[in-house]
């Protein structure tokens, strides 16, 4: 590092000095904190941002300021790969050693280390970073933070997107780099054209899909989804019935969260005075997806075992994981977080992941995308091998590439059950979750419990596990597992069994035993 850039450095973190007796890391989504807190953070993983650029030669890079469904007054920032994707994990311990740097001579120390080990070069060479962040009211502040860390590096410039979805600069990142048109105009269009695409190409008549599926209502969480979506629903309206609101919804709904990377489905039934949600989850959603990738593929005579991979957390139901394979789908596990499922899907030709809680997408592959292209300009193919070939390049083209994306994950379930002609319920009956409960529990050091196995196995505190197994074995069909949250300071237990009084049983007795083992209070 050149005598200029150093002091520029010097000069420029000596005015973001790191909040005092906190300890940061980049959990499951990058770091999250009570935004008064966050600014030096987001200030040095501005710098990150532009070295990370300069490493893949100038490539753009993603900086998303948000903290998704945690409380307004929290906010968080995360980093997107040049494929758009989450940054890679070799730089995570860089991220957290910089962060928790306390002063700005070892901040510029741990950089030129990293820079000289990375060989990334400190010469002027041109580096970009695409800034966004969500509707929360500190964003404003924190991007003007990050800007400042990625222009205290010479050559680098911050792009500033305002206010966008998670998915959206994900997606805009990846177009960047791979020379495509990447405006929202662009985004809102890709997502249009799709849509119509599929909802033409529903066979007339076929099945019971002359029903009428009826409007849908989505709660958008007061989050960014909200802006977001009233653009697509001008774009479609006569081609869907959506009403757009923030709280007290009833009939079909959907639910996104504040950041638009997740959603989920849900309806209203009262009885009486009481009202009940049905929750249609991200296991369901992945399953529909799943069942209309299925039907399109037999179509074109082949099938689904080969080349399709269906990626889940232990967090999936039971159920969903049996119907699944039941559908002769290859089902594998990682662990939590939107950066192991994406990474095991892009292994496959369709790689379809979803965590239970509504975050995911479809990813195709180059090559099967080719192939697809190739079937649908084959007259010889047969109208209904091209109209198959050509539902599922719409799904490709709906489908965020980089990233789970509400917005366009809504539009499938939209497109496929107005293909089918399903109601809610219909879908809903794809098969019946188990009971299952989830707690929180308040320990001292959750990072005392270390995991394995896609997180179903705890190695550390040494007996805990063996607890938790024998717990687990007196209840038919119980399934347990607890894992340190990457985005709360609490440890998350987990459990199923074939009634919910036994599940709620079960995750009480093993919340206590992580009491025991860890010392501590427990939340619901
Ligand atoms: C059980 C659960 O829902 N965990 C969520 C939550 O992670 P934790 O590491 O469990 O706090 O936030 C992540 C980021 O949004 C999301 O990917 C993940 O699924
Ligand atoms: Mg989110």
């Amino acid at each position: 590092m050149n005598e200029e850039q150093r002091s520029i450095l010097l000069q420029s973190s000596s005015r973001f000095p790191p909040p005092k007796g906190t300890k940061l890391s980049y959990g499951t989504a990058g770091f999250r904190a009570d935004a008064s807190i966050l600014q030096s953070t987001v200030f040095r993983i501005g710098i990150l941002a532009a070295l990370r650029s300069l490493k893949t030669g100038g490539a753009v890079i993603g900086l998303m300021i948000t903290a998704s469904h945690n409380k307004v007054s929290d906010n968080g920032i995360k980093v997107a790969d040049p494929s758009g994707g989450m940054l890679t994990q070799d730089w995570e311990p860089f991220a957290d050693s910089i962060a928790n740097a306390p002063d700005p001579e070892s901040l510029v120390k741990l950089i030129t280390e990293f820079a000289k080990k990375e060989n990334i070069p400190l010469d002027g060479a041109k580096a970009a970073v695409l800034l966004g962040r969500d509707t929360r009211p500190s964003g404003e502040s924190l991007v003007e933070a990050a800007n400042k860390g990625i222009c205290s590096v010479v050559g680098a410039v911050a792009i500033d997107m305002g206010i966008v979805t998670t998915p959206e600069l994900h997606w805009m990142v990846r177009a960047r780099n791979k020379g495509l048109k990447a405006t929202e105009l662009h985004y809102f269009d890709q997502l249009s054209t799709s849509f119509r695409c599929l909802i033409d190409l529903i066979p007339e008549k076929s099945g019971d899909n002359h029903h009428p599926i009826g409007k849908l209502v989505v709660d958008c969480s007061n989050g960014v989804g909200g802006e977001k979506l009233q653009v697509l629903k001008e774009k479609l309206n006569a081609f869907l019935h959506l009403e757009i609101r923030n709280s007290d919804v009833g009939i079909r709904c959907a639910s996104l969260d504040g950041d638009a990377d997740r959603f989920v489905y849900f309806t209203l039934t009262s009885n009486g005075d009481n009202n009940k949600i049905n929750l249609v989850d991200g296991d369901k959603i992945l399953s529909l997806f799943a069942l209309f990738i299925k039907q399109q593929l037999s179509i074109l005579n082949q099938d689904v075992g080969v080349g399709v991979g269906v990626v889940q957390t232990a967090y999936a139901n039971g159920a969903s994981t049996k119907y699944l394979n039941d559908l002769g789908l290859k089902v594998v596990f990682t662990p939590t977080g939107v950066k192991y499922l994406h990474g095991k899907a892009e292994e496959y030709d369709i790689g379809i992941y979803f965590e239970a809680n509504g975050h995911g997408t479809v990813l195709f592959s180059d090559h099967f995308l080719s192939w697809l292209d190739g079937i649908k300009n084959e007259p010889c193919s047969g109208l209904e091998k091209q109209n198959a070939a050509k539902r599922l390049l719409a799904v490709a083209n709906l489908m965020n590439q980089a990233v789970g994306d509400a917005l366009s994950g809504l539009l499938l379930v939209e497109a496929i059950l107005q293909h089918m002609g399903w109601s809610l319920d219909k879908w809903n009956q794809l098969y019946h979750d188990l009971p299952s409960r989830q707690l929180k529990v308040k320990v001292a050091d959750r990072s005392a419990v270390v995991t394995t196995n896609a997180e179903t196995s705890v190695e550390k505190p040494p007996g805990l596990q063996e607890a938790i197994t024998a717990l687990t074995s007196k209840y038919p069909q119980g399934r347990c597992f607890v894992r340190p949250s990457g985005t709360e300071d609490v440890v998350r237990v987990y459990a199923e069994a074939k009634t919910q009084e036994e599940a709620d049983e079960l995750a009480d007795s093993v919340a206590k035993i992580v009491q025991q083992f860890l010392g501590s209070h427990f939340i619901a």
